[in-house]
């Protein structure tokens, strides 16, 4: 039997973690629909450029929230993975 304070931590992530799979379940959505319009308006759908400003901004974002910036890039990067699966 666990500590009642060790669970209740541990309920407290699965809360945590479940927000941040919701999150991602937005931005996956809001992906598809910009690839839309992109794709009406004739556009790459990949756009490397957008990606580099992207990754260095989630960085010092990250910082600046005390996150490790080498992590926020290994879940920027695997995010950014998903979208270009998704062309
Ligand atoms: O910002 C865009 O133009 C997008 O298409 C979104 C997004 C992303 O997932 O953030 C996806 C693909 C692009 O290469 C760059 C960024």
């Amino acid at each position: 039997m666990l500590p009642a304070d060790v669970s209740e931590t541990r309920s407290a992530l699965d809360e945590l973690d479940h927000a941040l799979l919701d999150l991602i379940a937005r931005r996956r959505a809001l992906v598809g629909a910009l690839f839309v319009k992109k794709r009406a308006l004739g556009l790459p759908l990949v756009d490397p450029m957008r990606e580099v400003e992207l990754l260095a901004d989630r960085r010092v974002y990250a910082e600046r929230q005390g996150v490790p910036a080498d992590l926020a890039e290994v879940i920027f990067r695997a995010i950014l993975e998903d979208s270009h699966t998704r062309t």
